[in-house]
């Protein structure tokens, strides 16, 4: 593709623009210049056969760059750091790991769980403090699966997770496979699990589903939650529902407005 730029009166702008549509530029833009002047930039694929035609509008070709759409994406996924262990990672990144820390591969292109989100990020950093060793974990809402991968890595001993969303849960499979994890993943919510079964249930949606999902939290998970999905204004009522059922704070950790909330079953522990 190549643009042809012209020079011209403001007046003459119009009708100029009107002849370089019926030349069949393929886009036009304008630019306004001093001495009320204007530039007019039309594409064509190749416009050489309109120098003379244009001759008095100091017609002059540049060859458009090609954009790397591709090359443009992959930049726009920088790996990042998370916590003191984590290392995530888009698919394609070459570059070596960190020293100390486990690379978490994430798979974009897909809307939710690319570990750019502040409350994913919470979720990561608290388990990776939290995980108690050899765990068994429960990801509810598991969307790509991230949060169960980072569970295995860090050393989770059975990590199951859970999506109402088909969609996510044949991503979530996909990514798990395709990271050499074991995809447990299962349509659904925390009914079809077994009572007390789980160490450690992580949990990233949002306070009004923490507070209807909390007594099958307490049912379901022995020792510790992670909860996140919700801004500041609405911790203090997720935080209520899970004290009603046995559930202690921990901490609570923030990222731009963002909480996650770490309770404990000490009678469990
Ligand atoms: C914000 S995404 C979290 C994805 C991923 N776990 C992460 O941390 O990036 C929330 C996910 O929870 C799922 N979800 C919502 N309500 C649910 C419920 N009651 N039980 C299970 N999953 C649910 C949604 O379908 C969505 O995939």
């Amino acid at each position: 593709m190549y643009s042809l730029f012209l020079e011209c009166p403001e007046q003459d702008a119009e009708l100029l623009s009107s002849e370089l549509w019926e030349e069949g530029a393929s886009g036009i833009q304008e630019e306004s210049l001093p001495g009320a002047r204007c530039q007019l930039r039309a594409w064509f694929d190749d416009p050489t056969g309109l120098l003379q035609r244009f001759a008095p509008f100091q017609p002059r070709i540049e060859a458009d760059q090609e954009i790397d759409w591709e090359q443009a994406s992959r930049q726009a996924w920088q790996p990042f750091e998370i916590g003191k262990k984590l290392y995530l990672a888009p698919e394609w990144d070459e570059d070596p790991t960190p020293r100390g820390r486990m690379r978490l591969t994430i798979h974009p292109g897909q809307a939710l769980g690319t570990g750019d989100h502040p409350a994913t990020q919470l979720c990561l950093e608290a388990l990776e403090k939290h995980l108690p060793p050899a765990a068994v974990v429960l990801d509810v809402g598991a969307g790509t699966g991230i949060l169960m991968a980072a569970a295995a890595l860090l050393g989770a001993r059975h990590v199951a997770g859970c999506d109402i969303e088909y969609d996510s849960i044949a991503v979530a499979y996909r990514n798990l496979l395709t990271d050499g994890l074991p995809p447990h993943v299962f349509a659904g919510s925390t009914r079809a699990v077994r009572s007390q079964s789980v160490d450690l249930l992580v949990a990233n949606i949002n306070a009004v589903t923490h507070e209807a999902l909390a007594a099958e939290y307490a049912r379901v998970a022995r020792r510790c939650l992670i909860l996140s999905g919700f801004p500041d204004r609405h911790a203090g009522r997720v935080r209520q529902a899970m004290l009603g059922h046995g559930f202690e704070l921990a901490e609570t950790i923030e990222k731009n407005e963002w909480v996650c909330l770490v309770l404990w079953n000490e009678d469990n522990s």
